[in-house]
């Protein structure tokens, strides 16, 4: 069995790549904070066993060289995935492709190869990322090759990131992150809501203004796929119009492993 593993920048997401005839949203997803892995903890073994049992091991890896140094020495069964110019039809616009995260990578495949439209991609984990999927027109199966492009997109800091900056850099804003979505209604009247609206406004705003800036780019509407951690949240504080529209999916690096490791049988 072809094992799948987004090692990202907080967590560790893997799962078991279904066979050819099973759909992709069938994955059963396991995670572990990368400290676990990093210190080979209980729900380390787990990802350890897997590993031990995997005919291939399809990685996106964008935790460093610390986290592949956990695994075991040069194991032939490693396929860790690099941005390439030009993958499953999708071309990369990056002026040096490979410095790409592979996990923008991977969810840029996932939803070209599931929809094969246009399409903001959002990732809203550790950092927000918002990536532009360029598709020429809705293309049909058989044509995909080359006919949708990565234009580029935008990296930010994500919301707990954005939380702890204003936590360390500011004396007097040394407020824990609030347990419940606190909202963001009117004006905020104490400091730690007064955060809350300032993060939380600060991204579903990047996501409209880089959503209207990719649709001043084409001539039909493009979508909305927001995954990661905050994607919920922060869908909810988008315009109205464009919150409606928003797809949330879960684990899209892993869908778009899983559509490598299976164009490769093909
Ligand atoms: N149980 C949780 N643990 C940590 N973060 C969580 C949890 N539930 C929701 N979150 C939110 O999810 C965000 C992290 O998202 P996600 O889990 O997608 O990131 P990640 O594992 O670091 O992967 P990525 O590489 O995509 O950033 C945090 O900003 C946090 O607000
Ligand atoms: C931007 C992050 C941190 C998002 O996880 C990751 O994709 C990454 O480390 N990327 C490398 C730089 C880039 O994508 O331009």
């Amino acid at each position: 069995m072809k094992l799948l593993i987004d090692a990202g920048n907080s967590r560790t997401k893997w799962a078991w790549c279904p066979e050819q005839s099973s759909q992709p949203t069938a994955l059963q997803i396991n995670t572990l904070d990368n400290q676990d892995w990093f210190e080979g903890t209980a729900q380390a073994q787990a990802l350890h066993a897997a590993i031990a049992k995997a005919s291939r091991i399809y990685l996106s890896n964008v935790a460093g060289e610390r986290w592949l140094q956990a695994l075991p020495e040069r194991d032939q069964r490693l396929q860790a995935i690099v941005a390439t110019s030009l993958s499953l039809g999708l071309q990369n616009s990056y002026s040096q492709p490979a410095q790409l995260g592979s996990d923008r990578w991977c969810s840029l495949l996932a939803v070209w190869r599931s929809e094969g439209k246009s399409a903001l991609v959002v990732s809203a984990g550790t950092a927000m990322t918002m990536d532009a999927l360029l598709v020429k027109q809705e293309v049909k199966q058989e044509l995909k090759q080359a006919q949708a492009m990565f234009a580029g997109g935008s990296i930010q800091p994500g919301l707990r990131l954005m939380w702890q900056s204003l936590q360390q850099g500011a004396a007097q804003l040394d407020y824990a992150y609030p347990d419940l979505d606190a909202g963001t209604d009117g004006f905020a009247q104490n400091s730690q809501h007064a955060m809350w609206v300032g993060c939380v406004q600060a991204l579903a705003a990047s996501v409209a203004a880089q959503y209207a800036r990719l649709c001043q780019q084409l001539d039909h509407v493009p979508l909305l796929f927001m995954s990661g951690g905050d994607a919920d949240l922060i869908a909810r504080y988008l315009p109205h119009a464009l919150s409606a529209q928003a797809i949330i999916v879960d684990n899209l690096v892993l869908k778009g492993l899983a559509c490598l490791a299976k164009c490769s049988d093909e």
